[in-house]
């Protein structure tokens, strides 16, 4: 794909309005970019920004006109030059300076992108298994697609003693180069690891956060060089000239979560850019806990400052789920009780607590995985078409959605413990066989649940989840159960094919092999009239040949961005906490036993009671997938 309008509309419909600017206004419609830019080289963000600032630029607007007519309210030229984002964020007047966040954007995007700004990220927990799993390896991947801003530099921070060699090397044995992007990629691992620095600290201690600063300030320093181009209030600048922004994030357990905000707010936050903080869950353990965390947090952070991360939400397929739904004329109109019978949320993981027991077991997969993961993805699905796919508009249509749920039934539940069993020889271990975990531990690692939205478009149509550990497979899905065709032209059990069972489903394969499918009923070719059901199948791996990114980078370049649509509000965490809270206090405070299933294998016969007590099969379980 070499044209530029190409790849425009191939790539993120928030470009849509700034193709069709480029198109309808034919001052525009020359604009190039210079001779040996391959576009799909670049980060697909790096080409909005190069988009907005070649139409901010390209006809001779210079970036203090471009401001001036900002603040003389020139909506038109500027809701071409902002992103979607970025305007959402310009809370003051028209004639009034605009607020700082807002203003550093347009600052740093009428300069082409974040190049202009340094930031600093600073992985707080950088000895633990998520930190060198997934956070250092996504942070790669964005530096090796040209994603990260151009002065950047990331710190590890941690208890444990090790010099930034040490950090180093331990970052250098996840990082991974893409299967299908593999040029050069030794020299970037070289030249991303030299960006990489160590502090060893304290969660708790100001001195030690304070020091991280004078360090990040070196670095941030040695970006030193004057913008230049206009004249702005001297605050919005590190001494160096640029603004210094800075995102922390908390890969730590959430008992210091508080301790750590606190510090890096006030001994580390940036005075000239913004400060982020990315929260991992768990977020509390219910309602009261979350409210308490939230509380926490806020003393020290604005809400816009918190981006609390459900990695679910990060992957490429529930980013898909939209605009599956809203891009294609053939969905929407059939999304809802009319047509739908019931819609399955899936996961299953094909290995134990292994190495987590310590702290699954006071959480239990409820919470691990139901009340964040599956639950977000419900939103998104059976949510109202947002206003925009600004941040605020998805988020309010996702808020509405949980908080027109029906409190969940303990009837409706189902819950698993896995046993050790003895396959081929080998011993596979139960769950209270992991030395973290006490003996007589009652937490489930296997729930299913069925849940209704009491709301016009979902009425009475079943919303069933189910999630396990040590299962059969690995796996996540969301599939949709149509309803049986009306009428009965075809024999209803014609040539062997039940009509009433072989509705349509569409299948949304999050992972592995991620893919799109739809099961449709066919006549077998011959001169008989057989039925036959089918797959119209969109998998990935054969439609695109580029590696699909691991969910962390698409978060995390989002927290760089300031984009916070996959990002969890603080109501819709509460309203995530008050669904679930009462089915754990029930299930906790009537220690109700989990009905035990052998490691490997489908999980509890219940969830099938429960699936048959709603009408439904579980559609992962049918013979043919
Ligand atoms: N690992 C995963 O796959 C996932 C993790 N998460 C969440 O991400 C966060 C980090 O996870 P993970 O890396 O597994 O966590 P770890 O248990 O590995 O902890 C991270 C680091 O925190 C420090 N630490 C651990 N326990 C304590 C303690 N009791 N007091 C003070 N410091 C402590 C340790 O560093 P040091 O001793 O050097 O200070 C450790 O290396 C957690 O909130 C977790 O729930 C979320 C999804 C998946
Ligand atoms: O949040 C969590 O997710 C992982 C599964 O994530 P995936 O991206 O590998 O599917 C799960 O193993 C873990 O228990 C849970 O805390």
């Amino acid at each position: 794909m070499s044209s530029f309008s190409t790849s425009l509309s191939s790539s993120s419909p928030f470009l849509s309005n700034h193709s069709s600017l480029i198109n309808s206004d034919p001052s525009r419609r020359s604009l190039s970019f210079p001779q040996g830019i391959n576009l799909d080289d670049l980060c697909v963000r790096s080409k909005r920004k190069l988009v907005q600032s070649a139409v901010a630029v390209g006809d001779g607007f210079g970036f203090c006109t471009i401001l001036r007519l900002f603040l003389m309210r020139l909506p038109l030229v500027l809701g071409s030059v902002i992103t979607k984002s970025s305007s959402a964020e310009i809370k003051t007047g028209p004639l009034s300076i605009p607020s700082q966040e807002a203003a550093d954007k347009l600052v740093i995007e009428s300069n082409g992108g974040e190049q202009q700004s340094t930031v600093s990220i600073t992985v707080v927990g950088a000895s633990g298994d998520l930190a060198k799993k997934k956070i250092f390896p996504a942070l790669f991947a964005l530096y090796y697609e040209g994603c990260l801003p151009e002065h950047f530099t990331i710190y590890g921070y941690a208890r444990s003693k090790m010099t930034d060699a040490e950090l180093r090397d331990m970052v250098s044995k996840t990082l991974t180069c893409r299967i299908d992007k593999r040029e050069n990629c030794g020299e970037k691992m070289e030249e991303f690891l030299k960006r990489c620095f160590y502090h060893t600290g304290q969660y708790d201690s100001q001195e030690h956060f304070v020091t991280l600063d004078k360090k990040l300030k070196e670095h941030e320093a040695g970006y030193r060089h004057y913008l230049g181009r206009c004249t702005y209030p001297s605050h919005h600048y590190s001494q160096g000239g640029r603004l210094s922004n800075r995102l922390f994030y908390l890969s730590i357990p959430p008992n210091i979560f508080v301790d750590a905000v606190k510090c890096a707010s006030s001994s580390a936050s940036s005075i000239s850019g913004w400060t982020r903080v990315i929260v991992e869950k768990p977020f509390g353990r219910d309602s009261k806990t979350s409210a308490a965390l939230t509380k926490s947090l806020k003393q020290y952070l604005e809400e816009d400052q918190i981006f609390r991360i459900d990695h679910y939400l990060g992957k490429e397929l529930v980013e898909n789920l939209s605009v599956l739904r809203f891009s294609n004329l053939i969905f929407e109109p059939l999304w809802s009780r009319q047509y739908i019978q019931n819609v399955q949320f899936i996961f299953s993981e094909d290995f134990g607590t292994e190495g987590r027991g310590g702290y699954f077991d006071h959480y239990g997969i409820i919470r691990d995985i139901m009340q964040n993961h599956l639950l977000q993805i419900l939103a998104l699905f059976a949510m109202e078409t947002p206003v925009s796919l600004d941040a605020e508009d998805i988020r309010n249509e996702k808020v509405k959605v949980l908080r027109s749920m029906r409190p969940i039934q303990l009837e409706d539940v189902v819950i698993g413990q896995y046993k050790s069993t003895t396959k081929g020889g080998v011993t596979y271990p139960g769950y209270t066989d992991d030395k973290t975990v006490p003996k007589d531990s009652l937490t489930p690692t296997f729930a299913a649940a069925a849940l209704f939205i009491d709301n016009a478009r979902w009425d009475g149509v079943p919303f069933l989840m189910k999630a396990g550990k040590a299962l059969h497979t690995r796996s996540a899905e969301i599939r949709v159960q149509f309803r049986h065709v009306p009428g009965n032209l075809y024999n209803r059990n014609s040539g062997g094919t039940n009509l009433d069972r072989t509705t349509n489903e569409l299948v949304i394969r999050v992972q592995p092999d991620e893919g799109i499918y739809l099961k449709i009923n066919n006549k077998v070719p011959g001169l008989g009239m057989r039925l036959d059901q089918s797959n119209l199948n969109l998998l990935y791996s054969a439609r695109y040949s580029k590696e699909i990114p691991d969910a962390y980078e698409r978060l995390l370049l989002d927290a760089i961005e300031g984009e916070r649509r996959l990002f969890i509000r603080s109501d819709e965490l509460d309203a995530a906490w008050a669904l679930f809270t009462p089915l754990l206090k029930e299930i906790e405070e009537k220690k109700t036993i989990p009905e035990f299933y052998p490691y490997g294998s489908r999980g509890p016969v219940g969830a099938h009671y429960l699936a048959a007590k709603h009408n439904v099969q579980w559609g992962d379980l049918s013979l043919d997938q």
